[in-house]
C-alpha cells in the first residue's frame, strides 16, 4: 500500500454527505441549465454529488490508465530498434507519466486525494484500461499501440475535451497537443513494418491480429449495456457515446490499415453504406469484464509492479513532506 501517510481526507467525506443532504431540485435545475448551455463547471461551483462522484471515478481511471499504459511500452526503451526511436519513446513514455499527473490534479479538484487514489489502484479497487493488461511481445506491438491505441484515445479526447467540467476538458487539451505526437510516432513505426521485410510485415500483422480485439473493447460495452453513459452524456461528461465513438475510430483507421495490404481478423468487418456506420462481429464482452475486472493476462504483473514503484518511492515522498505531515495515518 501507498506509505506515504495518507488517507482519502475525511473533510471530504464529510463535505460530500453535507452536499448529499443539498442536492435540491432548485440547484440541480439551474446545475443542469448551466450544462445545457455549454458552460464550464469549476471546482468550486455547486455541483450534484453524483456529478462529482462520476467525475471521480473517470478521471482516476483514466489517470490510472496512463501510469499504466507507460509499462508495455515502457520495457521496449531499451530494445527499440535504433538510437532515435529509443528517444521518441522515451519522451513519449514520459509524457503519458506525465498525463497521469496531470489527470490525478483534475481529480483531485473534486475532492478526493491523490494517494487515495492510487491506494484505490493497488488494492485494485480502481480500474483502468483494459488495453494496458496485455503483453507487448515484439517491436511490432509497440508501433500497434502507438499508432492505434493512441489514435483510439485522441477519438475519446477530443470529444470529451468539449465537455463541461473544466479542469478535465483543460487537462484534456494539453493530452491531445501531446498524443497527436504520440500518433505520429507510431504511425511512423507502423508504416516501416508495413512496407518493409516479409517478416516485418508478418510481425506486425501478428500484432494486429492479437490486439484488435482489445482495442474494440477498449471504446467500452455496448451502448446497450453501458452503465454510465446516460447520465454522463446527459450532463457533458461523455461527448459522444461508446458505440459512436467506436464508428469513428473505425471510420478512420480501417481504410488506413487495408491500404497498407494488412488485414483486421473480423471477416464481418464493413462500412455499411445505406447506414454509413461500420458493422463488425460482437468481440467478446465476457473476455472485456474478465480484464477490467483484474483475470486479464498482465493484471496481477502491471499492478507489482507499480507497487514495487511505490515501495521503492516513500522515502522520497517521505522527505518532500513536511514534518507536521510525516506520522503514517492508517489506510482507508
Ligand atoms: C469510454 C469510457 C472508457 C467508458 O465509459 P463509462 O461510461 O465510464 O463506462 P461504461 O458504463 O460504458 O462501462 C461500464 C464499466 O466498464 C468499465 N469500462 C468501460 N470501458 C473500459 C475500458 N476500456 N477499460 C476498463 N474499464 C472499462 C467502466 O469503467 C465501468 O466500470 P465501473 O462501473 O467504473 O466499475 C470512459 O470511462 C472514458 O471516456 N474514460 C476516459 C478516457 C480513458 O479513461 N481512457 C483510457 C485510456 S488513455 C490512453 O490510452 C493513453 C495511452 C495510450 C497509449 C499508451 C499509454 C497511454
Amino acid at each position: 500500500m501507498y506509505g506515504g501517510g495518507y488517507i482519502f481526507d475525511e473533510p471530504n467525506r464529510n463535505q460530500l454527505r453535507e452536499e448529499q443532504q443539498h442536492d435540491e431540485p432548485e440547484k440541480l435545475a439551474a446545475f443542469e441549465e448551466r450544462i445545457a448551455k455549454g458552460e464550464k463547471i469549476e471546482p468550486g461551483d455547486w455541483m450534484p454529488v453524483e456529478y462529482r462522484r462520476q467525475l471521480i471515478r473517470l478521471i482516476e481511471q483514466h489517470a490510472h490508465s496512463e501510469i499504466i499504459g507507460a509499462l508495455p511500452e515502457g520495457t521496449w526503451i531499451t530494445r527499440a530498434p535504433g538510437f532515435k526511436r529509443k528517444l521518441a519513446l522515451i519522451a513519449k513514455v514520459q509524457d503519458e507519466i506525465g498525463h497521469g499527473q496531470l489527470l490525478y490534479n483534475a481529480a483531485e479538484t473534486l475532492g478526493k486525494s491523490r494517494e487515495a487514489m492510487i491506494n484505490d489502484l493497488l488494492s485494485g479497487k480502481s480500474k483502468y484500461s483494459n488495453v494496458f493488461n496485455y503483453p507487448a511481445e515484439t517491436w511490432a506491438d509497440v508501433a500497434v499501440i502507438g499508432f492505434l491505441i493512441d489514435a483510439a484515445a485522441i477519438v475519446n479526447q477530443v470529444a470529451n475535451a468539449k465537455g463541461s467540467y473544466g479542469p478535465y476538458c483543460r487537462a484534456l487539451e494539453r493530452i491531445c497537443y501531446e498524443e497527436s505526437f504520440h500518433l505520429k510516432q507510431g504511425h511512423d513505426a507502423f508504416i516501416e513494418l508495413a512496407t518493409g521485410t516479409p517478416a516485418q510485415k508478418e510481425m506486425l500483422q501478428d500484432a494486429l491480429n492479437r490486439w484488435w480485439q482489445p482495442i474494440m473493447h477498449f471504446f467500452g460495452p455496448p451502448d446497450k449495456s453501458s452503465s454510465h453513459s446516460e447520465k454522463l452524456m446527459q450532463w457533458k461528461v461523455k461527448m459522444a457515446s461508446n458505440d459512436d465513438m467506436r464508428n469513428q475510430f473505425l471510420e478512420s483507421y480501417v481504410p488506413k490499415i487495408w491500404e497498407l495490404g494488412l488485414t483486421l481478423p473480423d471477416p464481418a468487418l464493413r462500412k455499411n453504406a445505406e447506414t454509413g456506420r461500420w458493422e463488425y462481429t460482437d468481440p467478446d464482452w465476457d473476455e472485456f469484464f474478465r480484464v477490467i475486472n483484474g483475470g486479464g493476462p498482465c493484471n496481477m504483473e502491471r499492478l507489482q509492479v507499480r507497487k514495487w514503484a511505490e515501495e521503492k518511492g516513500r522515502w522520497v515522498r517521505k522527505a518532500l513532506m513536511k514534518p507536521t505531515e510525516k506520522r503514517v495515518l492508517p489506510v482507508a
